[in-house]
């Protein structure tokens, strides 16, 4: 395990692929998970929709099949164990030939059938395990009883990197304790925890009365709450299956955890939105679309994983203040993060091709580590050469639609605008964001029209994406940026005030303090 949270390094005895690839030319690897779950007949959830959501995160899926639901809309209508033999067969046939990188398992409906898959785990070792302890189909069908309680807790959940029961999973788990607030998810997986698992996520999709839907991540120190606006829909069958198989197959990719877990919660966000009007069987929970990343429709800006909370303290890094200041750019970018940083952009003016690509990957894996979005300011080749997460553009770059053919449904695209015509642009051209400026004048950009708080209100109002301001932001003004009243201004994105200072954690640790407070007071 590195010490940033990301997933172990490989067993000593792990075949690995790239060995295979000194000796196998034209061999590519392809990351590969492994489900060991239920079928479920509707497709919403189970193995199919495991299977649809490693198709759609571009990872390879093999399934071995544990029991066989028949199951619809309505809910569960019968449930066929496969025989312990049957399954340890097929977890032998695949754990043999395949090299999966994450074991994922879904409904393991009797103790016989976890001894026979910890059989398997201990004869083939895998980089990664993640645990969804299904108990209870949204429905309220029982798919595993309470008498897979005590092998869950004794010997599963300690070799599981991380697990994600929901309230009424972690709450069986923990023998009856009750949960019913964030507070109360937050004491749960911190119990949980403490039976051995690395990771613990409680899914909150199932607490009562809330209008966001609130995941709890805790990583042994630290928790996270993942936020996010509870869709309104019927079609929520297999939300849990496709939460925990996106963070298997982003594990897979090589994703550090908190990373992984926030692309998934995204994920599942984007195919509910993404789905919620649709009519699949008569029943009250519907299945929903995993593949809403393929629909061509650039005006859905929500189909990119992209939290637009996620640019609440955008930090954009400066060479030339690095170099006043004798810091690279990495050093520059950790600090940043770990005063509370939410999102980077690298921009980089000066810098040399080869140069910037190297200290790009490097800003690449610090900040995938704490799940921070990288985004590069111009430069699309870099982006696409270092897997940054997308990119930041302005008017008189390439143009958004175009950039957005290059890159893909997947990356997200920010674009600079001063004015209501061109935020409308960036929308139709399927832009993610845009960014907005200079609210104040600022050395950082020679000639560059300000266009103040009512400039910056106007283009707010207009704009349908959400909007970070920018120009000339720091401590001292950053709170009569974020009180103008604009529901879609998320955050303020700044240069100088972290870069060129002498302690940019302490700048940094400040201003996201001046931030918090100030979204308090609105
Ligand atoms: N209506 C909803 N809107 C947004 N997110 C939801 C909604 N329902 C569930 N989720 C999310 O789906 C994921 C699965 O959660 P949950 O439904 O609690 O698990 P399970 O399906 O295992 O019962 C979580 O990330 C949760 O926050
Ligand atoms: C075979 C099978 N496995 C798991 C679930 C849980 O579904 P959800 O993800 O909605 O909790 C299910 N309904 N059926
Ligand atoms: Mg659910």
């Amino acid at each position: 395990m590195n010490s940033l949270g990301g997933i172990r390094s490989w067993p000593a005895n792990w075949r690995s692929t790239t060995a295979l690839m000194t000796t196998t030319e034209n061999v590519r690897k392809v990351p590969q998970v492994l489900t060991v779950a239920g079928s479920d007949s509707g497709a919403g959830a189970g193995i199919q929709a495991d299977l649809k959501v490693c198709a759609a995160r571009g990872v390879y899926c093999a399934s071995v099949i544990t029991a066989v639901t028949a199951q619809n809309t309505r809910g569960v209508q019968s449930v066929h164990l496969l025989p312990p033999e049957f399954v340890s067969e097929q977890l032998k046939s695949v754990l043999s030939d395949f090299e999966f990188d994450v074991v994922k398992t879904g409904m393991l409906p009797s103790t016989e059938i976890v001894e026979v898959l910890l059989q398997n785990l201990s004869d083939f070792p895998v980089r990664a395990l993640v645990v969804d302890p299904v108990m209870v189909s949204t429905s309220g069908h029982v798919l595993a009883g309470s008498s897979i309680l005590s092998i869950f807790r004794e010997r599963l959940l300690p070799i599981a990197d991380i697990i994600t029961p929901n309230v009424k999973e972690a709450s069986a788990l923990l023998g009856g304790f009750r949960i019913e607030t964030v507070a109360d998810m937050r004491s749960a997986a911190k119990l949980l925890h403490e039976m051995g698992p690395r990771f613990v996520l409680v899914k909150g999709g199932d607490l009562p009365d809330s209008s966001n839907s609130v995941d709890v991540y805790f990583d042994g120190k630290e928790f996270h709450e993942l936020r996010s606006p509870r869709v309104a829909t019927r079609n929520t069958h297999g939300t849990g299956c496709t939460l925990a198989s996106c963070i298997a197959a982003e594990l897979a990719k090589g994703s550090s955890m908190l990373s992984a877990v926030k692309v998934a919660k995204r994920f599942v966000d984007n195919a509910l939105d993404y789905s919620k009007d649709i009519a699949i069987g008569s029943g009250m929970q519907g299945p929903f679309d995993h593949f809403f990343g393929l629909k061509k429709d650039p005006q859905s800006s929500r189909c990119s994983i992209f939290n637009p909370d996620d640019l609440f303290l955008y930090a954009v890094s400066d060479s030339r203040m690095n170099r006043k200041w004798n810091r690279s750019i990495v050093d520059a970018v950790k600090a940043a993060i770990e005063g509370g940083a939410t999102i980077i952009q690298l921009r980089e003016k000066e810098a040399e091709t080869r140069e910037f690509l190297e200290e790009a990957k490097a800003c690449v894996d610090i900040c995938r580590s704490h799940g921070v979005i990288l985004l590069i300011n111009d430069r699309i080749d870099i982006a696409l050469a270092c897997n940054a997460d997308g990119v930041h553009v302005g008017q008189s770059d390439l143009p958004v639609d175009l950039v957005r053919s290059l890159l893909g449904p997947d990356k997200i695209i920010g674009v600079s605008c001063k004015t209501p015509e061109q935020a409308h642009q960036a929308w139709k051209d399927g832009a993610d964001y845009i960014g907005s400026g200079g609210v104040f004048p600022t050395n950082t950009k020679a000639n560059n029209r300000t266009i103040g708080l009512d400039g910056l209100k106007e283009v707010c109002d207009a704009s349908k994406l959400p909007v970070v301001a920018i120009g000339g932001i720091g401590i001292s003004n950053a709170e009569s940026v974020m009180q103008i009243d604009a529901p879609n201004l998320k955050g303020v994105a700044v240069v100088s005030a972290l870069f060129d200072q002498d302690c940019v954690l302490t700048q940094a640790k400040k201003l996201h303090k001046t931030l918090k407070e100030s979204k308090r007071e609105i």
